[in-house]
């Protein structure tokens, strides 16, 4: 045991601390220790967690240094209990024994002078060697101690390096020193980060929060970020548009060009297709030294903009690779002549992918859609090719341009191929083959450039085949073919779904939300309106929720009846053909509609046109008026 020092042979900092030991009455031959508990030191701990995850590499290079010594590491919080060692027995148990442990307080009111209390008095580094220590079983301890501050000069513990005192070596205080100063480096590192982390957070909330579209984009074009409503207007979810080149959406030329451009400034780029309505403002985002390092990309949506179905192709889902693959031929093909015979079943969208072709094909001309179905034979070929004034009992006066006059320099999108009467069938084909049109009553060919484009959801193989539909004219049409897949096969449902539910969320001017179970059975459903029953379902159920029981949720209760479910695997359906459930429902339909086909045919979720057509094979339906 060493004897106690006089006070004159002290360094003065060690004085006060001495006088200060008195003052708090600490008996030198008899420790009043004080311990924490386990869940006190959880929690001393816990309040230092982020010190410890920044500094670890710094107090783990410091013990490797007295790593099998007769020292050791030790931390200590602001208030002086230990929180943390790292040693080797033997030292570390001898250690033990006075208290030099974890949960025990080091503070001057309970131990006297020493490195640990004393640097926390001062707020300075420490050595306490030997017998300045001012309780006597401390002495035979040598202990060097520095302050650890936050980046901010917070006081938030004490480092502190202890071992045996006749290993004592003044040296050791310059490296505790150093440590904790490292530590509060990597705590400013640390910190930094997190603050860029949630930077990033907002900025990801600031972005969401926009309803404009939104698309960050790299120096090489790559997409780094998208907001939710970009990535429904890309046609992919979030995290898939994350790495595509933004050519695939926008002229490559205009984006090679925004991507070398050395004026920084604001600019405009047009999408290849899709959503033409929305202008694409460009923002540069420079680095410290005035380089660009990201491409912000808004897309303005004008006030006045026309409603979905008034433009061409705003607003089209394409977030299906099946999809997207039809629309991406289609988008290639469209400035060539090809005629085009677009395949799939009714309401998947035919009739949108031949607008987007006109769009794409940079045709000046209008595009004009005809629904063969829907108009009665003998007036087919008048409707399309025109007549001359008095050419027939009934006809206008001033005669009539047909729709291939009308389409001249654009697209005839003739819908419902299909139902086209076998002798309008040989007219049709003549002007595809010549490209001049005759009007009923006249000889005078008019000499026309129009782009066709066919659809239809029937077999033409097999109406071929029976002899309801001209060969030629099947070959003529389909000189390149695209075909739909139905919504039961695209894996776009939900992105779909939430863009209807958007359309009717504008409409009643408030955020419906939608339950799991509500889209765990629409995963489930069969579609066979496809994307039309779609949107009517979301439109029904929306205003269901919101109008009739008041809320902004979706519940399965909102959903309509659906016309047919999947069958569950394992149960025993009754069973009833296609033919006999589809006379069933309309027959249903134009009963809760009261014979009103147009509403019957929205509850069918199918187009008039196509009611008009089934009804041909039930003629008894047909509502008397
Ligand atoms: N990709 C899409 N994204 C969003 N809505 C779409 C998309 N494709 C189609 N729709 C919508 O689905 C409905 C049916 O589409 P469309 O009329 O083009 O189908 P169709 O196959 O021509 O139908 P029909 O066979 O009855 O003539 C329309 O309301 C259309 O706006």
């Amino acid at each position: 045991m060493q004897t106690e020092p006089k006070l004159n042979e002290l360094p003065p900092m060690l004085v006060s601390s001495w006088k200060r030991s008195r003052k708090w009455g600490v008996d030198p031959k008899r420790v009043q220790d004080e311990l924490l508990t386990d869940g006190e030191l959880e929690d001393r701990r816990e309040r230092m967690h982020d010190l410890f995850q920044a500094c670890a590499p710094v107090l783990e290079t410091l013990y490797t240094q007295v790593r099998h010594s007769a020292f050791m590491v030790l931390v200590s919080d602001r208030d002086g209990y230990i929180v943390a060692k790292w040693g080797d027995p033997p030292f570390t148990e001898r250690a033990s024994r006075v208290r030099l442990d974890v949960g025990a307080n080091w503070e001057e009111r309970v131990k006297g002078t020493n490195a640990i209390g004393t640097a926390l008095a001062e707020s300075k580094p420490i050595t306490v060697w030997g017998n300045q220590h001012y309780c006597e079983e401390n002495r035979f301890l040598t202990c060097y101690a520095a302050p650890l501050y936050s980046p901010t000069g917070e006081l938030l513990g004490i480092l502190d390096v202890s071992g045996d005192a006749r290993l004592h070596h003044p040296h050791t205080l310059g490296m505790v020193i150093t440590a904790a100063q490292a530590c509060q480096a990597r705590l400013l590192l640390h910190q930094a980060r997190r603050e860029l982390v949630l930077h990033l957070r907002e900025a990801d909330a600031m972005m969401e929060s926009l309803s404009h579209p939104m698309i960050a984009v790299d120096t090489e074009g790559l997409i780094t970020r998208v907001n939710q409503s970009a990535a429904r207007w890309l046609g992919h979810a979030m995290e898939d548009c994350i790495g595509q080149p933004l050519t695939r959406w926008f002229d490559p030329d205009e984006v090679k060009a925004l991507l070398t451009s050395s004026v920084h400034d604001v600019s405009v780029l047009k999408p290849i297709f899709t959503d033409r309505d929305v202008s694409w403002v460009a923002k540069p985002i420079l680095d410290d030294r005035k380089r660009t390092f990201r491409i912000h990309l808004v897309g303005r949506i004008p006030v006045n903009r026309p409603t979905v179905e008034q433009t061409a192709v705003s607003n089209l889902v394409i977030g299906c690779p099946k999809v997207r693959e039809v629309f991406e031929l289609a988008i290639r093909i469209a400035p060539s002549p090809l005629t085009l015979l677009i395949r799939g079943e009714t309401g998947t969208g035919k009739d949108r992918l031949a607008r987007a072709v006109h769009e794409a094909s940079g045709r000046k001309g209008a595009f004009v859609a005809v629904n063969c179905g829907a108009i009665p034979e003998t007036l087919v070929e008048s409707e399309l090719f025109g007549y001359e004034k008095g050419a027939f009992t009934g006809a206008r006066k001033d005669g009539y341009k047909g729709k291939f006059e009308a389409a001249d320099g654009g697209t005839l999108f003739l819908d419902e191929i299909g139902d086209m009467p076998p002798a309008s069938q040989v007219a049709l084909l003549r002007v595809l083959e010549e490209k001049k049109v005759t009007r009923i009553g006249s000889h005078r060919p008019i000499p026309v450039d129009v782009r066709v484009i066919a659809a239809t959801h029937q077999n033409l193989e097999q109406a071929v085949a029976e002899g309801r539909f001209r060969a030629d004219l099947f070959y003529r049409l389909r000189e390149m073919e695209l075909v739909l897949p139905p919504l039961r096969e695209r894996t776009d449902l939900r992105l779909l779904a939430e863009h209807f539910l958007e359309k009717v969320e504008q409409e009643l001017g408030r955020a419906i939300g939608v339950s799991a179970e509500v889209w765990s059975i629409l995963e489930q459903h069969d579609w066979p309106g496809n994307l039309r029953e779609l949107r009517q379902v979301i439109r029904q159920s929306a205003y269901q929720a919101c109008l009739i029981r008041g809320v902004d949720w979706i519940s399965p209760q909102d959903l309509p009846p659906l016309k047919r479910e999947k069958p569950e695997t394992g149960k025993t359906v009754p069973f009833l053909s296609i033919d006999d459930a589809e006379e069933q429902a309309i027959a249903q339909a134009i009963q809760a509609a009261r014979g009103n086909l147009s509403e019957a045919a929205r509850l069918l979720g199918i187009g008039r046109t196509t009611l008009y057509r089934k009804l041909r094979k039930y003629p008894h339906l047909k509502p008397t008026c």
